[in-house]
């Protein structure tokens, strides 16, 4: 899969920052242009949002964080990059000027994407010269959250350019989807557009509150159509006879009138007035950066969910998730563990995620068992037992464990574990995990574990092969001089 090497983001705002956030941490070197005096801290403070998110997001290892640069003039930025975002106001006059200038600067065979959120991408390519490279790319708010990009060429965009796109948007987590046609506002927004219309109105004619109308996406279709969608949605709610029946059902409806939507609501003063005053009030002094961080902790609590669903395999967007993670392991995993043997192994750092926090409002029980658990992965990863080796046919099984619970872990707090090996053999792997506090160093809990090297698809034990086991030995012999750590070999109930 071809990956983008130097992206360059003209436009730094809302939209333009989050593209960058997403490049830089999925290891690409980003140059930035836009003329806007406080550039540089508005992308500094998206970038903050987002390496919160990911910290608590997943334990993956992702790459060295790319290399921000901010550029005097759009050409220095766009000049040798392999994928260039114009993320500035929408405005087609003013996107054509930014897309002829970057055209004329840009390689022959860079990439150039428009974060427009409706204008035709034919539109938009009118006066370039190399129209071919042009596409929209359309991302969601927060765009280094929210996975999902629109990919529509215009009449003169090559094939091959929409190929290239799509092919450039997994390895930085996202998913792109070709919109098979150009249409105004595409797909995505073409659906938001009828809502928030017809939302308007219903505040216009006084039948619910802003905060009301929010509460009846939130606690209920919004949560279905995080996994399922519309469609898949529908089909379900036509019982066992499916989608037909659904039809059959509700399809004289929609000659009702329930709806207003191809009425535009006047937004006069007085509208305008009122949906401000009613949001505030909704708001209730949550400032905008504070409900962004709630906001994204719910996503990371969401995706994280949907990662678990169907059965464990993932789902939707947490399949998504799931597979970038394995594709981060795979690249990265070796590499950036740390190994200096003559001290406890430090193998994970994370941060506390929004879905690991319980009623008493600290890290749950079973997320303790997740970090230790995700620590055997670590040390068996760097012994050998990669995905590829238990693909392969064998593995390590933990057959024991037993977890102290000696401090609190509250959200968002950077926790780091390391792991000591107790002892090992041909086929046991005696390991004691301890999980401290990243800022003070405090221990927040231990794991002891026995793992047992398995010939998974025979079911039984066997020894490890040689070249696993003498990296494990190698391990064990120099953590043989290290002192036995506090607590190893306590069982429940023992008298201190
Ligand atoms: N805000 C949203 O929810 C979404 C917006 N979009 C699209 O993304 C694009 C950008 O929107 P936002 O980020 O929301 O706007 P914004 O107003 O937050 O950011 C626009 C940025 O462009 C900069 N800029 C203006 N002229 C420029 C130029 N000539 N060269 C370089 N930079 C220039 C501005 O200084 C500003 O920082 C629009 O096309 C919009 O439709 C797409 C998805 C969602
Ligand atoms: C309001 N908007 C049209 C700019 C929204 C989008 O384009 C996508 C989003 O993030 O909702």
């Amino acid at each position: 899969m071809t990956k983008i090497s130097k992206a360059a983001c003209i436009g730094g705002g809302v939209i333009g920052g989050g593209w960058i956030a997403r490049f830089l941490l999925a290891g690409i070197d980003v140059d930035v242009f836009d003329p806007h005096p406080e550039a540089g801290r508005i992308v500094g403070e998206v970038i903050a949002n987002a390496e919160k998110a990911y910290a608590m997001l997943t334990g993956a290892p992702l790459p060295p964080r790319g290399r921000l640069r901010f550029c005097p003039t759009l050409a220095e930025a766009v000049t040798d990059a392999d994928w260039i975002q114009e993320s500035v106001p929408e405005r087609l006059d003013l996107k054509r000027r930014v897309l002829t200038e970057i055209d004329a600067t840009a390689c022959p065979d860079a990439l150039i994407g428009s974060s427009t959120s409706g204008l035709l991408p034919t539109d938009l390519q009118r006066d370039m010269t190399h129209p071919e490279r042009l596409f929209v790319a359309h991302p969601y708010n927060p765009v280094y959250l929210l996975p999902l990009v629109e990919i529509v060429g215009g009449a003169k965009t090559s094939p091959a350019t929409i190929r290239a796109a799509m092919e450039r948007l997994p390895p930085i987590g996202m998913k792109g989807v070709h919109i098979a046609k150009e249409i105004e506002a595409f797909v995505g927004d073409r659906l938001l557009e009828a809502l928030w219309r017809e939302a308007l109105w219903l505040i216009h004619d006084d039948i619910c509150t802003v905060e009301t109308l929010d509460d009846v996406i939130r606690y209920s279709f919004g949560l279905r159509w995080a996994q399922m969608g519309l469609f898949q949605t529908y089909r379900i709610a036509g019982g066992e006879a499916g989608m037909r029946h659904f039809l059959a059902q509700f399809g004289p409806c929609l000659a009702w009138p329930w709806t207003k939507l191809t009425d535009v609501v006047d937004l006069d003063d007085a509208l305008i007035e009122k949906i401000g005053r009613q949001s505030d009030e909704q708001a209730d002094g949550l400032s905008i950066r504070a409900l962004e961080r709630i906001r994204d902790e719910n996503l990371v609590g969401i995706l994280q969910a949907l990662k678990g669903g169907d059965g464990g395999k993932g789902w939707g967007a947490g399949k998504l998730l799931k597979d970038f993670e394995q594709s981060l392991w795979a690249n990265g995993g070796g590499e950036t563990m740390p190994v200096d043997p003559s001290k406890p192994l430090r193998l994970v750092e994370t941060k506390v995620s929004p879905a690991w926090v319980d009623y008493n409002g600290h890290m749950t029980e079973h997320r303790y068992l997740q970090v230790f658990g995700d620590t055997s992965d670590a040390l068996l990863r760097l012994v050998g037992v990669d995905l590829a080796y238990v693909e392969a046919g064998h593995s390590y099984y933990t057959v024991e464990s037993h977890i102290r619970h000696l401090g609190e872990a509250k959200l968002g707090q950077a926790i780091h574990s390391a792991c000591q090996i107790l002892s090992a053999d041909e086929k046991r792997l005696h390991v004691f995990h301890t999980l401290h506090d990243t800022a003070t160093g405090e221990v927040i809990a231990t794991a002891e574990q026995m793992l047992l090297h398995v010939d998974s698809k025979a079911g039984k034990t066997v020894a490890a092969p040689a070249a696993v086991l003498g990296r494990v030995k190698a391990i064990a012999a120099a953590h043989a001089e290290l002192a036995l750590p506090e607590g190893a070999g306590r069982y429940v109930g023992q008298r201190r």
